[in-house]
């Protein structure tokens, strides 16, 4: 599965058509032949050339690394032979972000006087058409009104960007080059897409596009369900030079069906597609399949048959005689066993492994899905009922023992869920839980399971009121409360009616009572007299403003650890203890949580996902959120440096609209704040140009905004060097060697002879003495190590979770494809994806190990995308924890399964729902998901470099001290100096001003 946890995503998309001028044919003709006369002439240098194009592609590397790779040949009846590749690369070279997408492919016609060979071989090979009015009856002409299938001509184009399907908009400029082709004259707007390098070296039409979404494999795959001729599926993980000449080894592939060969892209490393898979025999006990011919008796067939093993019941066999055997599922078996047809045993492999598949089973098959289930998952089974067997228990049918595996799920999972939650006895927990069950789960009738879990739910309020109605109003008022701080209503949902509004406070805006109800922690109202001298000015600046109702634009610039955060706080309790309201945002949840009463800026202030230029946000002026923010006498919106500028421009826009004041952000004391040297807002698949052109400071609001810089190291008092370093490593000034390698002190590295150890020391220097403080929070919480991707994140979490003492806790994940009726994608390959931003199919877990919640699922009370947590204890359907960061640090929570489905639907080519905990192991984590928080004992793991601005700074700057902060860093093979060297991105355009 190593593909998808690269990304899932395929790269480049690959055309190649036989040139029928090819020397190696046209020197072969008799005179008055052609190419169309000669088919086997033709289709032999066709396949030559593509051996040759292969070597290039993924021997040589010509257009990078390459992780797998699918091709299809059409020898089509009539037209010329052609190849479709779809090309995946390794991690290091996946093709990423339209900067790329400009190294690889080009769109444009060269210049004559420049490249005169290139001109004529685009000319020649890669220019479209002419169509459309140039040509109505060109072949691509379709529809009615007639319009060209390929969507040619295509606009101009100054600069390659994303578009909405699966092929980006290629740069085209608008040259003033153009050719003449087919008696008509074109320009840009009709070349094909091709790689200049491919194009020189073949001499044919070679069309390559990068592929940024799934869907191309969609393309691909219709010429296989065509049934055209052949097509060959290699998938090299390992990088291993086999050689295998896949032309001569076709495979027909019209037997392979689409989804099954997609699941094979995904799922199967060459080695284990090369020897055939073995389709490994299920069936129910007594229900094996018995061949039999039409003059066999009845009798007899059982007779011979009764005693007749299958691979199945052999399997069994095996485990019950043979200790080794037990420690593999039923479809790893062939990896160590040989299936003997006509012994009928398994013996143990000698020769090279190959790879099963255990048959297919649709649910609808009931039992015998469940038996496929459970063999899928249990280890060593001996017999039937062995299987059926769980903690002792035997159970009557396959399915009540997966049941009880967590292996399926149950139709009362919601409701037992609250059930084991109640064992807990937290009323307002449960409460909460509640509320998150009927905004995330999907609850088919919410009344009943407010009828069946009341008593639990009420339980506190009874033991004081006697009064019915009252105890039923108190509960249904807090579960609103809950409800209405993630955007819904009592009434969206069968509750009993409110027949009394038990909240005597709660007259007015909810939103204003919100911001009163705020307690000021005596704490940070006396920060204001420990400030630094920075600090000191800023916040006397501020509050100058606040005090004098004067407008204000700020922006608090200062590098990670400077004490933004503590500053704000001051300013908010300040601001709040004088009975005025101050709203406190942030970009990101994590940092929102920082700060008491914090919430997303989008969620404050209702910023549209799909940022149209002049876009307003969704505020009605009328409203609760539209009076808090008209009351408002200070706003605060941390990591500003992190939105998007048009994100702001809107808000801006918006607080002129509400409080009809043309003046900046509506005349209010805006305090932004943030550090241009950490992680820059998120683009997808964005240039270097666009992510820079999102940065506030690109926006006609910056000239108006006041920066104020902070400048004294907070984080890092106590280590000046330390802070330095980190200042340089941020501002790209850290001398470097080969452009963006910098050396990271000898004392602060991890020395990486052998990955697996250094790795293990890694943890170590992290996590000292880990069996002794295992269960104490704060040890937990203060130590996390850092890591680019999710792949190196989750290699030293399973580590360390092996590490971690206690019984083990696995959920399984419920996966589906949406509307796969077909049952095209089969429940091993979906629990086999790994995602980013989905919690694991296994979820493994122990009491007292750090998790970090993967969803928005109670902002305003702390649980938000990025909130580390401590498990505390599990039930088989809620999980019990404790958060560990931000303002409600202690505060306990219970956790359900709920679905959760990619936001990116061109992942896949269906729609991937898991239901499970919206949580992963937190050990480790990827630095993004760090900012914004303080880790003193920080480890960065860095197998393969940072890719993006600013994330080497971020890492790093999360901890407090050279001594307390390790990196490992895997040096490539040939990397020959003395000391360890990264790379470190910095964006220099976003920090000069
Ligand atoms: N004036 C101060 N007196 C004492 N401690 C301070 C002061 N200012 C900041 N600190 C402490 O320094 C550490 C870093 O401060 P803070 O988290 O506010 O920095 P930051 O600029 O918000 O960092 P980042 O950008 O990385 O989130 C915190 O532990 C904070 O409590």
């Amino acid at each position: 599965m190593t593909i998808v946890q690269d990304d899932g995503k395929p790269d480049i998309f690959l055309t190649m058509t036989c040139n029928p001028n090819w020397p190696e044919i046209c020197d072969n003709l008799k005179a008055g032949q052609t190419a169309q006369d000669r088919p086997e002439l033709v289709s032999r240098v066709f396949r030559s050339k593509l051996e040759d194009l292969k070597e290039q592609l993924f021997k040589k590397h010509i257009l990078g690394k390459v992780k797998a790779y699918v091709y299809v040949i059409e020898f089509q009846k009539r037209g010329l032979p052609h190849a479709h590749f779809l090309i995946i690369m390794c991690s290091g070279d996946k093709i990423n972000n339209p900067d790329h997408y400009d190294r690889v492919v080009c769109a444009e016609i060269p210049d004559k006087q420049r490249h005169l060979k290139m001109h004529e071989l685009v000319v020649s090979h890669m220019m479209h058409g002419p169509c459309g009015h140039l040509r109505a009856n060109s072949p691509c002409m379709q529809g009615d009104p007639p319009v060209c299938r390929f969507r040619y001509p295509r606009a101009f184009n100054e600069q390659t960007t994303q578009g909405h399907d699966a092929y980006p908009l290629y740069r085209r400029r608008d040259t003033g080059i153009e050719v003449d082709v087919r008696g008509k004259t074109l320009n840009n707007r009709w070349v094909v897409p091709y790689n200049p390098k491919l194009l020189m070296m073949f001499n044919c039409h070679i069309n390559v596009e990068v592929c940024s979404s799934i869907k191309a494999v969609k393309y691909l795959f219709k010429y296989v369900y065509k049934g055209h001729d052949k097509q060959v599926i290699q998938v090299d993980p390992n990088d291993q030079d086999v050689v295998v000449n896949e032309i001569k080894k076709f495979q027909d592939a019209r037997y392979v069906s689409p989804p099954e060969a997609m699941w094979r892209i995904f799922s199967f490393p060459l080695s284990q597609i090369s020897p055939a898979v073995l389709a490994l025999q299920l069936h129910l006990p007594n229900q094996q399949m018995v061949r039999f011919s039409d003059d066999d008796i009845m009798t007899e067939i059982v007779e011979r048959e009764r005693d007749k093993r299958t691979m199945l019941t052999a399997f069994f066999d095996t485990n019950r005689v043979n200790e080794t055997a037990r420690q593999y599922l039923y479809k790893d078996f062939p990896k160590h066993f040989t299936w003997n047809a006509s012994t009928r045993h398994w013996n143990p492999r000698k020769a090279k492994s190959q790879r099963g598949r255990v048959v297919s089973a649709n649910p609808a098959e009931g039992e015998r899905y469940y038996l496929r289930v459970l063999l899928s998952n249990v280890k060593g089974p001996t017999s039937f009922e062995d299987l059926c067997t769980v903690n002792g228990v035997r159970h009557t049918t396959f399915r009540k023992a997966a049941l009880e595996l967590g292996l399926i799920e149950n139709d009362e999972s919601l409701s037992q869920c609250l059930t084991e939650a109640s064992i807990f006895q937290f009323p307002v927990a449960l409460r909460r839980l509640f509320a998150t069950i009927m905004i995330f789960c999907e609850p088919g009738d919410v009344r009943k399971l407010w009828d069946d879990h009341y008593d639990s739910l009420s339980e506190d309020h009874r033991l004081h009121y006697q009064n019915e109605e009252r105890v039923r109003n108190m509960v249904l008022t807090e579960i609103r409360v809950f409800l209405q701080s993630m955007g819904k209503n009592l009434n969206d949902f069968d509750l009993p009616e409110l027949t009394e509004d038990v909240n005597l406070h709660s007259r007015g805006f909810r939103e204003i009572q919100e911001e009163y109800g705020i307690v000021v922690e005596p704490e940070h109202l006396a920060a204001k007299d420990s400030l630094n001298s920075d600090q000191r000015f800023v916040y006397d600046e501020i509050m100058g403003h606040v005090n004098s109702e004067l407008p204000g634009v700020f922006f608090i610039d200062g590098p990670g650890g400077t004490g933004k955060t503590f500053l704000y706080k001051a300013l908010l309790a300040e601001v709040r203890s004088s009975g005025f309201i101050a709203l406190a945002t942030a970009s990101s949840g994590a940092a929102a949580n920082n700060m008491p009463g914090g919430r997303t800026a989008h969620s404050r202030f209702k910023i549209p996902i799909k940022l149209e230029n002049n876009a307003m946000c969704g505020i009605n002026k009328q409203s609760g959120a539209a009076e808090v923010i008209r009351s408002s006498k200070l706003i605060i919106w941390d990591e500003a440096s992190m939105a998007k500028r048009q994100a702001i421009e809107a808000v801006d826009r918006t607080l002129q609209d509400i409080t009809g004041v043309n003046l900046p952000f509506g005349g209010k004391v805006m305090v932004m704040g943030g550090d241009f040297r950490q992680v820059l807002p998120v683009i997808k698949r964005g240039t270097r140009a666009q992510i820079v052109d999102a940065s506030i400071r690109m926006s006609p609001l910056w000239s108006i905004t006041r920066v104020m810089r902070l400048t004294i190291n907070m984080r890092a008092l106590n280590d000046p060097w330390f802070s330095d370093f980190l200042l340089r490593v941020g501002d790209g000034t850290e001398e470097s060697i080969e452009g963006s390698f910098i050396r990271i002190p000898d004392d602060m590295t991890i020395l990486s002879a052998n990955r697996e150890n250094s790795v293990k020391d890694l943890i170590d220097s992290i996590f000292p003495s880990l069996q002794a403080n295992m269960h104490s929070s704060d040890y937990i919480i203060s130590r996390a190590i850092l890591s680019t991707k999710n792949e190196n994140v989750d290699e030293i979490n399973d580590q360390m979770i092996d590490m971690f003492q206690g019984e083990e806790k696995i959920y399984y994940s419920f996966d589906e494809a949406e509307d796969d009726h077909n049952n095209f994608y089969p429940l091993d390959f979906l629990n086999s994806l790994n995602v980013s931003g989905l919690p694991p199919h296994k979820l493994r877990l122990k009491v007292g190990c750090p998790i970090i919640l993967l969803r928005n699922i109670d902002p305003s009370h702390g649980l938000c995308n990025g909130t580390r947590l401590i498990c505390k204890g599990f039930q088989r359907n809620v999980i019990d924890a404790e958060i560990a960061v931000g303002q409600h640090t202690g505060k306990r929570v219970f956790l359900p399964r709920i679905p959760l489905t990619l936001s990116e639907d061109d992942m896949f080519p269906f729609k991937l729902k898991r239901k499970q905990f919206p949580v992963r192991l937190s050990f480790a984590m990827t630095i993004n998901k760090a900012q914004g928080q303080t880790i003193p004992h920080v480890g960065v793991y860095l197998p393969d470099s940072v890719f993006s601005h600013g994330q080497l700074y971020v890492a790093l700057s999360r901890g407090i001290s050279r001594q307390n902060t390790k990196v490992l860093v895997h040096l490539a093979k040939d990397f020959k100096r003395d000391g360890v060297y990264t790379s470190n991105v910095v964006y220099q355009e976003v920090l000069q001003d």
